[in-house]
C-alpha cells in the first residue's frame, strides 16, 4: 500500500535529511576562532584549537577550511604545524589540498596607496596599517576618534585605484581588496571541488566581510552562523568564540561534527 506524505511531513523529512547530511565546515578566524584583540598581532589562539581542527578535518573527510581576511601564510603560522585549506585575504587567495587554486594580482597603484596610508599612520598615533601586498588594511581600534577621517581616506584611495579594487569594511578597520574577491565567491568555488562537493556547507563568522559567506551558504542550502551580535543574514548565532571553541573541542573529542552540533 502506498502511503501519502502530508506536506508538513515532507518538510520535516527534508529538514531531517539536511541535518544528517555530511557537512563541509568553513571557519572565519578573527572574532570567531580567536577573540578580537587591540591590534592584529595581539591575537592568541587557544593551544587546543589547532589539533581539534585537525581531528575534525579528518572526521569530515578533509572538508574543513579557513575563510579569512588574513593571508594564507599568517594562518599557516598561527595554526602550525597544520596547513588547512584556506581562502585568505577575503577570498583573494585560495589554497585547497596544498595547491593554490587562485591568487589575485597585486592591484594596480597599491604602492602609491600604501604611501598614503603610511603617511596617515605616521601622523596619527594609534593608527595601524597591515600591508598584505594584495590587500591593505587601515585599523583605528586604538584611535576610535579617527574613524571618520580614516574611512574618508580609504574611500578616496579606493576610488582613485579604480574598478579593480573594492573597500571592505570591518570591525574598526577598512581594507583595500581586489574587486572580484569575496568570502562568498571563495566558498561557492570551493564547494564545487573535492572534498567539499556534495556536502552541506556550514560557515561561521562574526563580521561584515562574513555576510557574503553567509549569503553563499544560505543559497546552497547550508547553515550560516554569526558569532555575537550585529545585523546579519546568518540563520543562527553563537554568542562568542569561547562558546564556539567549546562546541568544536567537544565534537573533536567525539570524532563527529554535524549540523546538529550547532543547535
Ligand atoms: O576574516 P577574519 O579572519 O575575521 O579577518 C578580518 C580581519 O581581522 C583582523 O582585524 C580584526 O582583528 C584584529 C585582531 O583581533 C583587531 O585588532 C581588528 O580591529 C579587527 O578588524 C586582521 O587584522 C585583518 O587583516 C583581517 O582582514
Amino acid at each position: 500500500m502506498m502511503t501519502l506524505i502530508e506536506p508538513d511531513s515532507v518538510s520535516e523529512i527534508r529538514d531531517f535529511a539536511a541535518a544528517e547530511q555530511d557537512i563541509a565546515l568553513f571557519l572565519d578566524f578573527d572574532g570567531t576562532l580567536v577573540e578580537i584583540a587591540p591590534s592584529p598581532d595581539d591575537v592568541r589562539l587557544d593551544r587546543l584549537v589547532a589539533p581539534a581542527l585537525e581531528t575534525l578535518r579528518t572526521s569530515l573527510g578533509g572538508a574543513l577550511a579557513l575563510v579569512s581576511g588574513r593571508p594564507v601564510a599568517f594562518l599557516d603560522e598561527v595554526l602550525t604545524p597544520y596547513h588547512f585549506d584556506t581562502a585568505g585575504l577575503h577570498g583573494a587567495q585560495i589554497r585547497v589540498n596544498g595547491q593554490i587554486l587562485s591568487q589575485a594580482d597585486v592591484p594596480v597603484a597599491m604602492r602609491e596607496a600604501m604611501r598614503d596610508l603610511v603617511r596617515f599612520a605616521n601622523s596619527n598615533v594609534g593608527i595601524i596599517i597591515e600591508d598584505k601586498r594584495i590587500s591593505a588594511a587601515l585599523h583605528w581600534r586604538l584611535a576610535p576618534q579617527l574613524k571618520d577621517e580614516a574611512l574618508d581616506l580609504m574611500r578616496a584611495v579606493a576610488k582613485r585605484m579604480g574598478p579593480g579594487v573594492r573597500l571592505q569594511e570591518g570591525k574598526s578597520v577598512a581594507e583595500l581588496v581586489p574587486a572580484g574577491a569575496s568570502k562568498g565567491a571563495a566558498i561557492t568555488s570551493m564547494m564545487q571541488i573535492t572534498p567539499y562537493a556534495g556536502r552541506r556547507p556550514v560557515f561561521i563568522g562574526d563580521d561584515i566581510t562574513d555576510e557574503a559567506g553567509f549569503e553563499a551558504v544560505n543559497a546552497l542550502g547550508g547553515l550560516s552562523i554569526r558569532i555575537g551580535g550585529g545585523d546579519t543574514c546568518a540563520t543562527r548565532r553563537i554568542e562568542s568564540p569561547t562558546d564556539l571553541r567549546t562546541i568544536l573541542l567537544a565534537a573533536a573529542e567525539r570524532g563527529s561534527l554535524t549540523a546538529s552540533s550547532f543547535s
